[in-house]
């Protein structure tokens, strides 16, 4: 599939028709918006529900695309899922007797199928997992997730269109080293040891907010899981699990997305539901580059507080480090700001291609293969483009552009709001992966813009 049509159904999935805007640029942004469940999570805790022996109700669920993904591959194994306003309600009763195995139709519109293996294994003893998606920011491998699994003693055969597993003996608790601390491996292994026979020393685990929350969900679930301060999660496995009824923690990479765009055009928002402690390194170099904030009991208010903005040194990092999906918004901010900025991305190997149309309108940004941050990371030697130089300040010129990816076409966005003059975005449609309402909060924000295509 190429971008273009999953962009389309991506947006038209969540009933964003657009699939290009044209943006009058050169207006701060100002307004009030109110943040949902975390992409990262609620996508998750959809799979978790999969789990349980009754049904689970999952709240402040928000209407994006990956979203209606994970729901539409529910349903292919039999989960009823029902939805009221922003409330799921999904029932796994009849998984069982659904007995589907295979999810090729939705092969490439998300990274999530991997995390149904370990649910799967326990509920159907074996699953098949296509080709995943996902945002093309990297290589992205599996190699961990399939390691993991076949330490709980799964069987792995790879397939020319995707993955078969098989549990023929059932799946047993193991101990497990990350080489790295992947998100995605750490709810791999939370997800498959919670019903695993015996106990799981997981170490060199990612403790992400979201991965906290998902946590405290399988808690509610049952489940037996202790985190300690050095990266080691230990589980110990049950037999059963029942539903959960949880209200997803805030997403708070929107959050500063939208912080950021407050930032670099000059503007004022309060996000209603942003909390303080999982954004406070963000909030850290919010304030560095010259940004302010207030911490209210119901959000948090961003806003450029006048005077020149200024530059700043940062490396993306695993959490509790300056998260990987903030840097493509601060960049644009950068960019205005007085000096040179750095930008070390450590997460990714690729993730500095939104850079080429920035430059395009005027932005001066270079990207070397050094580690340009305070330390050495992966990368560093392996020749690939992961450290930014923002020179600043500039004046941004409108461009037609063309949304890459999620977070990209964000602070394409964002570059589009702050140059003069009028830019055209294509592929918009990415966007609704992981922004709710994306129009209709730009409207809300006072963005001169209309829909084109
Ligand atoms: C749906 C979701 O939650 N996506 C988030 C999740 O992605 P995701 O879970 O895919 O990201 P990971 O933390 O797994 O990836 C981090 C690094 O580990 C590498 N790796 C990962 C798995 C593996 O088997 N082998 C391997 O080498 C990746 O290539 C990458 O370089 O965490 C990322 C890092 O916070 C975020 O940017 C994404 O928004
Ligand atoms: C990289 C991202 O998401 P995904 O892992 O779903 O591609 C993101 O949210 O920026």
């Amino acid at each position: 599939m190429d971008n273009n049509d999953f962009s389309s159904r991506a947006g038209a999935s969540v009933g964003m028709t657009a699939d290009a805007i044209r943006v009058r640029g050169g207006k701060p942004i100002q307004g009030r918006l109110k943040m949902k469940g975390a992409k990262n999570l609620v996508t998750k805790a959809m799979v978790a529900a999969l789990l349980g022996q009754t049904p689970s109700e999952l709240r402040s669920v928000p209407e994006i695309s990956d979203v209606q993904v994970v729901r539409g591959l529910l349903e292919v194994y039999g989960v009823v899922v029902e939805s009221d306003g922003d409330t799921l309600r999904l029932d796994p009763a009849n998984v069982e007797r659904a007995h589907e195995t295979s999810i090729n139709a939705h092969a490439g519109s998300s990274r999530i199928p991997i995390l149904f293996c370990g649910p799967l294994l326990h509920r159907l003893g074996e699953a098949f997992i296509p080709d995943l998606g996902g945002c093309h920011i990297g290589d992205r491998p599996i190699d961990f997730h399939l390691d993991v699994l076949r330490n709980f003693g799964a069987v792995v055969d790879k397939l020319p269109t995707g993955i078969r597993m098989s549990a023929p003996e059932g799946l047993h608790g193991a101990k497990i080293n990350l080489p790295y601390p992947s998100v995605g491996a750490t709810e791999q292994v939370l997800l498959t040891a919670v019903m695993a026979k015996g106990r799981t020393e997981l170490s060199g685990a990612a403790v992400e907010p979201e991965i906290m929350d998902l946590i405290n969900i399988l808690q509610k679930m049952g489940a037996v899981i202790s985190v300690d301060t050095d990266r080691t999660i230990r589980i110990e496995g049950v037999d059963s699990l029942d539903g959960y009824s949880h209200t997803a923690l805030f997403d708070r990479n929107e959050a500063a997305s939208w912080a950021c765009a407050a930032l670099a055009t000059g503007g004022d928002v309060f996000l209603e539901g942003a909390q303080q402690p999982e954004m406070i390194t963000f909030l850290n170099v919010f304030r560095k580059a010259g940004g302010a904030f207030e911490v209210q009991d119901d959000g948090i208010r961003f806003w450029h507080p006048g005077g020149d903005l200024k530059p700043v040194v940062v490396e993306t990092d695993v959490h509790p480090g300056f998260m990987t999906d903030w840097q493509q918004p601060l960049v644009v901010a950068l960019a205005k700001a007085n000096g040179i900025s750095i930008v070390h991305e450590t997460v990714y190997e690729q993730r500095f291609g939104f850079t080429e149309a920035l430059v395009k309108m005027g932005a001066y940004i270079q990207i070397h293969t050094e580690c340009l941050g305070s330390h050495a990371c992966r990368f560093g030697q392996r020749n690939y483009q992961h450290s930014a130089v923002i020179a600043g300040p500039v004046e941004l010129h409108g461009a037609d552009i063309t949304v890459p990816d999620l977070r990209g076409g964000f602070s394409h966005f964002v570059a589009a709001l702050t140059a003069e003059g009028e830019s055209t975005i294509k592929n918009v449609g990415i966007i609704a992966r992981g922004y709710e309402h994306f129009l209709e909060k730009m409207q809300t924000l006072g963005v001169d813009f209309e829909v084109i295509g």
